[in-house]
């Protein structure tokens, strides 16, 4: 827990989050509305005698009372996948619409693709991208047993994605879920900031923004773009989207967000950010007893 002393000045009530970080986390799935309904998905746990509690954010959300939420019939089923509750926060804010063109450029193992795919009623193409091809294969995995089939997989550096493959020159909405320190995920990894350091944070913090930026290149003028991580360090979360507001066409944008949270910082250890990162959103495991998070969302503009 040491590490998460830099962030004391930031968090409102401190030791609260600091004692949420030492709670473990309660099992949680999305509801794959490809293969069922949330009616019917209750209906089958309910038979399994599986208790379930929704998210009153999101009622596709589920936190289970089971410890093995994969081993469930609905999960067997492809009725439901297990998925962390705040990691379902970022596709309900990129927000796509049935028949368009879906960037996930960090993919694997494809939670959020395969939940983008649902919230588009598998309808369009989600190019569901990552850089490790064995993370991929996970990937593939889920979206067979969820049955989406409105997804295209690549294996590339995001930094230096090209489009022309696809035979068009920009995306509709992309989705940056970048590679980070993974502070957040604390509750669920005890073993997450064994090798914390703040070299490890600056060099994850340039890949984070050569992908950011690839991802407001790929994405049409009028498009949007939503950077999430599942850390707290500024470096790697304000600064990033800093950098990308100073060198590419964009600007952040408010978004709707059902869950209690705080904003996204000004400042940091000295350098200030644009006034507009306070639409941004930074949701910590104290705050409604989840993981941890940051997500912004920017709007492509013109040069
Ligand atoms: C936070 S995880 C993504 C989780 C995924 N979005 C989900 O919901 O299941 C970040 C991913 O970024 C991938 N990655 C790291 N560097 C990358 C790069 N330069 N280009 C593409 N993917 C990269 C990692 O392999 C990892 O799978």
């Amino acid at each position: 827990m040491e590490p998460l002393e830099r962030y004391r000045s930031i968090i409102d009530d401190f030791d609260a989050f600091l004692a949420a970080c030492k709670r473990p986390l309660a099992s949680a799935v999305r509801v794959n509305t490809i293969k069922s309904s949330v009616e019917r998905t209750l209906a089958a746990l309910e038979r399994e005698g599986v208790g379930y509690e929704q998210a009153n954010w999101n009622p596709r959300v589920l936190r289970l009372e089971t410890d093995s939420p994969g081993s469930t019939w609905t999960s067997f089923h492809g009725f439901t996948h297990g998925q962390e509750e705040v990691s379902a926060v970022p596709p309900v804010v990129l927000d796509p619409e049935p028949g368009e063109r879906v960037w996930d450029c960090c993919a694997a193992p494809g939670g959020k693709a395969t939940q983008l795919a649902a919230r588009m009623d598998d309808r369009g193409t989600v190019v569901a991208n990552d850089d490790n091809l064995g993370r991929l294969s996970a990937l593939r995995f889920n979206a067979e047993r969820l049955g989406a089939t409105s997804l295209a997989v690549t294996n590339e550096d995001a930094r230096t994605y090209s489009l022309e493959r696809f035979g068009f020159d920009a995306f509709d909405r992309t989705l940056v879920d970048a590679p980070c320190s993974c502070e957040g995920t604390i509750r669920k990894n005890p073993d997450a900031l064994d090798n914390w350091s703040e070299g490890h944070i600056s060099s994850v913090a340039g890949i984070q923004k050569g992908i950011l930026r690839r991802a407001i290149q790929a994405t049409r003028k009028g498009g949007a773009v939503v950077y999430s991580t599942c850390t707290f360090a500024p470096e790697e979360n304000e600064a990033v989207v800093q950098h990308a507001l100073e060198t590419e066409s964009c600007r952040l944008v408010d978004f709707e967000l059902g869950l209690e949270h705080s904003t996204g910082l000004t400042a940091w250890q000295g350098d200030d950010f644009d006034d507009g990162l306070e639409r941004a959103a930074r949701i910590y495991p104290h705050q409604n007893d989840t993981g941890g998070f940051f997500v912004a969302k920017l709007e492509v503009t013109a040069e």
